[in-house]
C-alpha cells in the first residue's frame, strides 16, 4: 500500500505494481496544482517511526490520457519512483488482474486506505482495511444508484455502512489476492447505500500500463 503525499500530508492511496512503479487514481492530482507527489511505502502509521517506512521521490506522474475532471472515466495515474523500491516483508508488488472478466457479484474483496473514517471526516493515522462485497453492474447502474454511468471498465462494491471515502482514492480493490480495480471518488459521497463505491477495473488497462512502464524504463 502506498500513501501519496504532498508536503508530508496524505492525499491519496496507491500501490506498488512493479519495483519502480505505483498505480493510483488520476483525480488525485486535481488539487496538487502541478506539484509532484512523494510516495510513502512500508507504512502502517502515517506519523510514527516504523522500520520499513520509506519516502520515495517521484520521477514521473502519468495520468491516463482519457482521464478528466468531469467524470470518472480512465481514472488511473502511474507514478515512476526516482529509484526502485526496496522490497521486504512490508513492501511487496501486488499482482494485477490481466483477464478482462467481471468479478462475480457478492464476491467479498478488500480495500484499504488512510481515507476519512466516517461522517466525522476524521483522518486515521493507521491504515484501515475493509471487506466489501462486489455489487453487480446492473444494480450499480440502476436509476436510483449511479444511473447508467458505470461502464464495463468500472465495477462497484456495496456502500451500506462501510465504505471508501476521501483519501482512499487510488488504493487497490483486492479479490482473492489479486488487484482487480482502483478506488475512484465517484459521486464523492461516502457510506450512502444509494451511491455504491466505484472502482476503475485494471484488466482493460494492462496494455496502457505495460506500455508506459516499458517506455519509462528506457
Ligand atoms: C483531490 C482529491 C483527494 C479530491 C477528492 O477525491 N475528494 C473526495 C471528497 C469526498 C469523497 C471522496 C471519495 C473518495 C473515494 C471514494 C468515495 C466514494 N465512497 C468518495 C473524494
Amino acid at each position: 500500500m502506498a500513501s501519496l503525499q504532498l508536503d508530508g500530508q496524505h492525499i491519496c492511496g496507491g500501490f506498488l505494481i512493479a519495483k519502480q512503479w505505483v498505480l493510483s487514481a488520476a483525480h488525485c492530482t486535481e488539487e496538487t496544482d502541478g506539484k509532484t507527489f512523494q510516495v510513502l511505502l512500508g507504512a502502517h502509521s502515517l506519523t510514527e517511526p516504523e522500520p520499513h517506512k520509506r519516502l520515495y521521490r517521484v520521477r514521473a506522474q502519468i495520468p491516463h490520457p482519457g482521464s478528466n475532471i468531469h467524470n470518472n472515466k480512465d481514472d488511473l495515474l502511474l507514478l515512476q519512483l526516482e529509484e526502485e523500491a526496496e522490497l521486504n516483508a512490508h513492501v511487496q508488488v501486488l499482482p494485477l488482474q490481466r483477464e478482462d472478466r467481471d468479478v462475480a457479484p457478492d464476491t467479498v474483496c478488500e480495500v484499504a486506505g488512510w481515507g476519512t473514517i466516517n461522517h466525522s471526516g476524521r483522518r486515521p493515522d493507521k491504515l484501515y482495511q475493509l471487506e466489501r462485497p462486489v455489487l453487480s453492474r446492473d444494480v450499480c447502474n440502476h436509476r436510483t444508484r449511479h444511473d447508467h454511468t458505470i461502464t464495463e471498465k468500472m465495477m462497484c462494491t456495496d456502500s451500506r455502512r462501510k465504505d471508501t471515502c476521501k483519501g482512499d482514492s487510488g488504493g487497490p480493490l483486492v479479490c482473492n489476492g489479486v488487484a482487480e480495480a482502483v478506488v475512484t471518488a465517484g459521486s464523492r459521497v461516502c457510506g450512502n447505500y444509494k451511491k455504491p463505491a466505484i472502482y476503475t477495473r485494471i484488466a482493460p488497462y494492462t496494455a496502457w500500463i505495460d506500455g508506459v512502464m516499458a517506455a519509462g524504463d528506457g
